[in-house]
């Protein structure tokens, strides 16, 4: 098995795996894989007794009528059912993880917002404990919508495992490694990669090397998929076959445990006697994955000006609307620039759409200071913004030759519903006061006035 277990020694028994590196090719595959020989039945989904005294149990990521191409749910084969891995809920807070509808009076989510990296902590802080919530869109209880979080997290899970009812989470990380132990197998990530937790699956969240910070987008709404390529054809940005997904790891262990759960925004806990993570062999098609960022394939301006970004998208969760997505994901890369009398950057823009940026390293061509690293700006809800001076001076004056973006990658979580600011991305997040300003020194370049020519 090639995951890395030298920083966290891994509990769990896998399933082989054909390749050896513990995930399986493939986006929306029907996967099948077992870490005991036999556990899986074979013919049918729910044998009188299963082997190895397994139960069985479904776990429906869409209605059960959702139509076939969309319809997703797999099969369990576990040590108890679900049902035993909850007991009595006490509510909990979590005061830096919001769920919309949270548009606060006092805060002001109107402008053009730009912040530095969100300094480590020295607190143990898990994956619950260190999410902090930027922004929020829509409604989790009608299901549409996301939230932007920062996550910071130092310490490992023990003992302890997490799932969201409320969303599906799209993790971006940007500094060290964590891994994902779920219900459904392990997905180890580092900067570069993202990884998809779909709604309801149970995990534990452990640091591989920390302190470990990134970028969540919590999805409310339908599922991310891949967006129709259409005249680009078969092959070319996101490709399936990038997409992995862990293969079945379970373990056995009786011993004092929390499961924490986010439901409809609130945070509740249950005390059990024993891991959640016990299901010994899985088939279906709603499961976790992550994917490799160097994978996505970009295709751009191959003579002239600058197309929008939506060619960059590499996955899309729609809102029910056609073309107009709940949200996109989208990635900016090292890529070559060569269109010819063209403004290459960016260009100056309002957007009914509102447009969440995280910088994972490099520099972006729009802000070539300011976006640094670790980073985070938001171009809401039609607020006009584009190149700062720099770029613009840039872009109008650079030499049409071929040049290559290089070492760079930066991400977008754009939505079509407005953002609103968390009281924490307000006033603890370092705000960069001066952003607006990286504008104000363009110049007035006319030089005719109507009817001179
Ligand atoms: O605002 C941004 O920097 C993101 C963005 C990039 C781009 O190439 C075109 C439009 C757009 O919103
Ligand atoms: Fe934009």
């Amino acid at each position: 098995m090639s995951l890395d277990t030298t920083a966290a020694p891994l509990r769990l028994t896998q399933a082989p795996s054909i390749d050896g590196t513990g995930y399986m090719p493939g986006f929306g595959n029907d996967f099948e894989t077992e870490a005991l020989p036999g556990a899986l039945p074979q013919g049918q989904n729910s044998p009188q007794k299963v082997s190895h005294g397994l139960y069985a149990e479904q776990l429906s990521g869409t209605a059960f009528t959702a139509p076939r191409g969309q319809n997703e749910r797999t099969w369990c084969y576990r040590i108890r059912p679900s049902v035993k891995h909850v007991g009595r809920f006490t509510r909990i807070e979590m005061p830096y993880w919001r769920s919309a509808p949270h548009i606060l009076p006092d805060v002001t989510s109107l402008g053009q917002y730009r912040w530095d990296p969100v300094p480590h902590s020295d607190e143990a802080l898990t994956w619950v404990t260190g999410m902090r919530t930027v922004t929020t869109a829509g409604d989790v209880n009608i299901q549409l919508g996301m939230a932007a979080h920062v996550y910071l997290v130092t310490a490992s899970m023990e003992d302890e495992y997490f799932y969201s009812a409320d969303s599906e989470m799209l993790v971006v990380p940007q500094e060290g490694r964590l891994r994902f132990a779920t219900e459904l197998g392990v997905i180890e990530v580092a900067p570069q990669e993202i990884a998809i937790l779909p709604r309801g699956l149970v995990y534990r969240v452990e640091v591989l090397d920390g302190p470990a910070r990134g970028f969540v987008c919590e999805n409310y709404g339908q599922k991310f998929d891949l967006p129709g390529r259409g005249p680009i054809g078969a092959n070319c940005l996101a490709n399936p076959r990038d997409f992995k997904c862990p293969v079945a790891a379970f373990e056995d262990r009786e011993a004092p445990s929390r499961v924490i759960i986010k439901w409809c925004g609130q945070f509740h806990e249950t005390r059990i006697d024993h891991s959640p993570l016990d299901i010994v062999a899985w088939h279906g098609n709603y499961c976790p994955y992550k994917y490799d960022l160097r994978t996505y394939s970009p295709v751009g301006a191959v003579l002239f000006d600058h197309p929008d970004p939506s060619i960059f998208t590499v996955l899309t969760a729609p809102s029910g609307q056609e073309g107009t997505a709940n949200i996109d994901f989208v990635l900016f890369r090292d890529r070559w620039m060569v269109a010819e009398h063209s403004f290459r950057p960016p260009w100056y823009h309002k957007n009914i759409m509102s447009e969440m940026m995280g910088n994972i390293h490099g520099v972006y061509d729009a802000k070539p200071k300011g976006f640094v690293p670790g980073g985070m700006s938001l171009h809401n809800m039609m607020l006009p913004h584009g190149p700062d001076r720099a770029a613009f001076e840039h872009g109008s004056t650079e030499p049409m030759v071929p040049v290559r973006q290089t070492k760079t990658m930066q991400f977008m979580f754009e939505t079509r519903f407005p953002q609103h600011l968390t009281e924490w991305a307000a006033r603890t997040m370092p705000m960069q006061d001066d952003y607006v300003d990286c504008w104000r020194s363009l110049q007035k370049n006319f030089d005719g006035t109507p009817g001179e020519k």
